[in-house]
């Protein structure tokens, strides 16, 4: 037996031009800030500067909205990059390359061709500085850029530099998520969890649900060696749920991106999926748009389409849930929250028409009897 597809919005099914607020509606552009209330910056032993918590900061908070000072294209290069800082205000610019560099340089060389045939005067010791500071400019770069792609991926940008999240240090089991927000174009930091006074703000570089030794290997482009709860951790345990988190995910994304119909059997083992993932994803933590968000959603389209009665009120809470981990991520102005809210009306909808059925059917038996 083949289960239709249903008719949820998702994530993927919406434009961005579908939810961009109307050329008349009252939205203005949301300004950018930082809540210096809530942190600060300060120089720690081992990782450079990094942002620490100068009150509590409640579960969910935006602490950052940041525009940022310069994005590109993924293909850009040395030479468009260095324009592109050299194009930036006396005060951006300086914000640049005061941020850090951990990079090695670059094995590809060619550029160096082109900034010579720029520099019409070869003069050596000038051309070896500017080609230093083209490296400086790359390993900042390298270091400190976030995606900005929106999701409808015909985003002309998406590497970009913002200043202040730039400041923030990495860690696997991170205390804050960041996003490029494509919606009001401004990158968002949100706390994850309650953070207290004094806790540094970590974010993570990385898709965390790699085991330890694949983490460490990706983490070596940033310089370092993550001495964070979970790499530090005597618990062989902990690495094998995070492995086995990541297959699942894999299992579970694989089944997602399949166009067209599907059997009952694998939508109910695809559900098994979700259900030992959402499981372990809670004993880990780790509780992202990305990972926990994105399962419950799976887990609600799915339910769905298998349509069992006496788990609609399941599929009512976790559709629930990741309204709650998209608000908390990625904030109510997000595309995923929005998704996230017309799955939840989807499903309650079904469970009313359901409802109804069964009434329909109640009276009809009463009315017989
Ligand atoms: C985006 S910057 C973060 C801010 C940086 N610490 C600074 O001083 O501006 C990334 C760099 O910070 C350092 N870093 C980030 N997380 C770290 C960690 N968990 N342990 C050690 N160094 C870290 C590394 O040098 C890395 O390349």
């Amino acid at each position: 037996m083949t289960v239709p597809d249903p008719p949820i919005v998702d994530i993927s099914t919406l434009s961005l031009a579908e939810i961009l607020p109307k050329p008349d509606s009252n939205v203005t552009k949301i300004p950018s800030y930082t809540r210096r209330d809530l942190y600060e910056e300060r120089q720690t032993p081992e990782a450079g500067i990094g942002a620490f918590a100068t009150k509590d900061i409640p579960s969910g908070t935006r602490i950052f909205c940041e525009e940022g000072i310069l994005m590109l294209p993924d293909e850009a290069g040395q030479v468009e990059l260095y324009n592109a800082v050299k194009a930036l205000d006396g005060a951006r610019e300086k914000m640049f390359w005061e941020l850090a560099a951990s990079t090695k340089p670059s094995k590809n060389v060619e550029w160096i061709d082109e900034v010579r045939q720029i520099c019409d005067e070869d003069i050596s010791s000038t051309f070896n500085d500017l080609i230093a500071s083209y490296e400086q400019a790359w390993s900042i770069y390298e270091t400190n850029r976030f995606t900005c792609k929106p999701l409808d991926n015909d985003a002309e940008k998406s590497l970009g530099i913002f200043p202040q999240s730039a400041r923030l240090n990495h860690s696997c089991s991170p205390n804050v998520f960041h996003r490029y927000n494509p919606v009001i174009d401004r990158l968002t930091v949100h706390a994850l969890r309650d953070i207290k006074v004094g806790e540094e703000l970590l974010t993570s570089y990385i898709d965390i649900c790699h085991p330890t030794a694949v983490r460490r290997h990706i983490l070596k482009h940033w310089g370092f060696r993550c001495r964070c709860s979970a790499c530090d951790s005597p618990d062989d345990d902990e690495d094998y749920r995070r492995k086995k988190i990541e297959d699942l995910f894999a299992k579970i994304n694989k089944r997602r991106a399949k166009k067209g119909k599907i059997s009952e059997k694998d939508c109910r083992r695809s559900l098994g999926n979700v259900v030992k993932c959402i499981r372990l994803l809670k004993k880990e933590g780790m509780e992202e748009t990305d990972t926990l968000g994105l399962v419950y959603a799976e887990g609600v389209r799915l339910g769905m389409m298998i349509g069992d009665e006496d788990e609609q009120e399941s599929m009512v809470e976790w559709a629930e849930k990741a309204v709650e981990v998209e608000r908390k991520c990625l904030g109510e102005d997000s595309k995923e929250f929005i998704a996230a809210v017309h799955l939840l009306e989807s499903v309650r909808n079904k469970n009313k028409s359901n409802d109804n059925d069964v009434d329909v059917d109640v009276s009809t038996k009463a009315e017989r009897s």
